[in-house]
């Protein structure tokens, strides 16, 4: 298990590669499987791959695109993961996927966390794609350093996909605390994990967390110990 990185000049280049990967990998499991599942996170890394993504020739139709994490709040919401989504991704081509999101009409997200893991019950044990990001306190999907109910979204003896966590109140959190993620062994099973990282923070960050056995502290040393394509651009 070793984490392969593509390192980019700059972000177009990113960009590019990174769509072109995607498009490939879903265009491949299209061919083989009949049809594709992949995995999308928020944030402010992907949107630029997104919207190169929308616009790619696939059978869109044959795709489900899932989030991988989602903060507790209405998809009309300004932080909403897949009123992100909707706007970047489901759009042109890309319009014709299938999408499914983590919301529900649930109060809080432990009330919504069987209705979640019913709706993702519908992928395959083994996801075609699933991008990544990382926030800059080491977390990955909804998997917070140190947050409430980390210790089973990352057990690998569990067979959830979906959990709840409480993240500890940050900069990177603001006010939204309280998540719903994918489980650790759900993102670990995906064919293929694409982690997209910017800037010289977030590689410090990175190097870091691949030197790191200490999952609860940095959640995406986890990830980097399984295959996983980094790609990096300052
Ligand atoms: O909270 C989140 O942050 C991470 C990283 O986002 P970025 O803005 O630093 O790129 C993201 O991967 C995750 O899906 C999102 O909910």
């Amino acid at each position: 298990m070793a984490a392969v990185e593509y390192c980019f000049d700059e972000r177009q280049s990113l960009v590019t590669a990174v769509a072109d990967h995607i498009s490939e990998l879903l265009n491949e499991a299209i061919i083989e499987r009949g049809s594709a599942s992949f995995l999308v996170s928020g944030g402010s890394s992907p949107q630029a791959v997104y919207e190169a993504l929308a616009e790619r020739q696939l059978d869109w139709s044959k795709v489900v695109v899932a989030l991988v994490d989602e903060r507790w709040v209405t998809p009309e919401h300004a932080a909403s993961n897949e009123a992100f989504i909707r706007r970047s991704l489901l759009q042109s081509r890309a319009a014709a996927a299938r999408f499914i999101g983590m919301k529900t009409a649930a109060h809080s997200a432990e009330a919504g966390l069987q209705d979640c893991e019913t709706r993702f019950a519908a992928l395959p044990p083994k996801a075609d794609v699933c991008l990544l990001g990382m926030g800059s306190d080491g977390h990955t999907a909804s998997l917070f350093p140190h947050g409430e109910g980390l210790a089973h979204a990352m057990s690998l003896s569990g067979d959830a996909r979906c959990a709840v966590i409480h993240a500890q109140q940050s900069e990177v959190t603001g006010a939204h605390t309280e998540r719903m993620s994918l489980t650790l062994p759900y993102l670990s099973a995906a064919r293929q994990r694409i982690l997209l990282i910017t800037g010289s923070e977030k590689y410090a960050v990175y190097c870091a967390a691949k030197a790191s056995s200490d999952f609860m502290s940095t959640p995406v040393s986890a990830v980097l110990n399984t295959d996983v394509d980094v790609y990096w651009a300052p």
